[in-house]
């Protein structure tokens, strides 16, 4: 690949799978790993039944057959996924992220990026959130780089907030008076504390189903307050910013909700997902103009109702900026691939708590795994 240097337009495609389990998303920006000059085409691959049972069974776990099976799933998938693109000069791979421990055993994404450079025949960066875990940072939330990039493609003028509603919840606060996203002051950003997952998991549960379509369930039902502010005690909303989660980290929240109805039950869980994000717009260090929301939970009205209700500034989503917000992680994996294969740093001390900037990734080539086996 070509030295990239400052204006090159790099066609850099990305892929998610997230923690809600419910597919891979990708998607092509156009980019010099500064600036974002535009989007290309996107693709999302829903897992199947049988995908899905083999991830779940690797949630939780460091190694062992069933992450070794869960690995190939996810190999083999991104695999089908990323080979139907054209003209591509980068891809940049997430995996699927099983545990996440940072202040213990680590970080861990499954599936090799160095296998999908072979098969593909592109270069692949991957592993993006170890180094960042090496050098004291939480290893996540690592798109905070590109909702800076976002926020001066969108020409805002004031500070304003991201919120990713996924599996899990995450806020950045993005200031795009600075120049650069590393300079202290420019982001602060977190995880907030469950998004969906809870909702999913007691859907799946007691029902079934996926999810709570549109929030129709949740609709029904009847917040239980004092769920919500038992579940508000949890350390996590007592640490400072930036912090992370595991998906798993408010397992405990089935429990709670128990003896409720499915309807109040589900109302409840996504009072507390609402609830976190308030917190969350209490950490920013000034008032955000507006809050651009992405991930799925933006397609559920209750939850988006819940938080607007507990915010000071509009929410809305990101869609309103002109932006994808089904496809905004997908791209911010393939913007930060361009960064690590410039040696530009992905996150700061504002945004997983790292002790200084640093680059995350590895980059693999096709023809390397030949040599390395060889
Ligand atoms: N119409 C809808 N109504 C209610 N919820 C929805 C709807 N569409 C999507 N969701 C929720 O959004 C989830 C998917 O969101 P998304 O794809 O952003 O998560 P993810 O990327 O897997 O998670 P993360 O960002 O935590 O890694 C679904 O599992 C579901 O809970
Ligand atoms: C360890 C890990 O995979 N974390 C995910 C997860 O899903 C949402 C939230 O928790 C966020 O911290 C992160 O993903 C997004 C894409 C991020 O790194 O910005």
């Amino acid at each position: 690949m070509r030295r990239i240097g400052t204006g090159d337009k790099i066609r850099a495609l990305g892929a998610m799978s997230g923690t809600s389990l419910d597919g891979v998303d990708a998607a092509i920006i156009e980019t010099d790993g500064e600036t974002v000059f535009g989007f290309g085409e996107s693709a999302y691959r829903p897992y199947s039944e049988t995908e899905r049972e083999v991830l779940r069974a690797a949630l939780g776990r460091w190694d062992g057959a069933e992450v070794e099976a869960a690995a190939e799933v996810v190999e083999t998938t991104h695999a089908e996924i990323l080979s139907r693109f054209d003209d591509i000069d980068l891809i940049g791979f997430h995996g699927q992220t099983f545990a996440h421990d940072p202040r213990g055993r680590g970080t861990h994404q499954a599936g090799s990026g160095a296998i999908l450079a072979e098969a593909l025949g592109l270069p692949v960066v991957w592993d993006f959130r170890s180094a960042d875990v090496r050098f004291g940072g939480e290893g996540a939330p690592l798109a905070p780089f590109y909702h800076f990039a976002l926020a001066r493609f969108i020409e805002a003028r004031a500070p304003l907030a991201f919120l990713n509603l996924g599996g899990v919840g995450n806020l950045t606060f993005a200031d795009p008076g600075f120049a650069r996203p590393e300079t202290e002051g420019a982001l602060l950003a977190f995880d907030t504390g469950p998004a969906n997952a809870p909702v999913n998991d007691l859907l799946q549960t007691r029902l079934g189903r996926a999810l709570d379509e549109d929030g129709a369930l949740a609709a029904r039902g009847e917040v239980n307050d004092a769920v919500v502010a038992r579940f508000l005690q949890h350390p996590h909303f007592f640490r400072m910013a930036p912090k992370s989660l595991d998906r798993d980290a408010f397992a405990a929240l089935a429990g709670e909700v128990a003896t409720l109805s499915d309807a109040d039950a589900a109302a409840t869980l996504t009072a507390c997902a609402a609830a976190s994000v308030m917190r969350g717009m209490e950490l920013c260090p000034a008032p955000p103009e507006r809050l651009l929301v992405t991930g799925g939970g933006r397609r559920n009205p209750v939850m988006m109702a819940m938080i607007a209700a507990g915010c000071d500034c509009p929410v809305l989503p990101v869609e309103e900026a002109g932006l994808d917000g089904d496809m905004l992680e997908a791209q911010a994996f393939a913007y930060l691939a361009v960064r690590v294969a410039r040696g530009l740093p992905t996150s700061a001390p504002g945004t997983t708590g790292v002790r200084a900037a640093v680059g995350g990734g590895t980059l693999s080539r096709p023809g390397e795994l030949a040599v390395a086996l060889g």
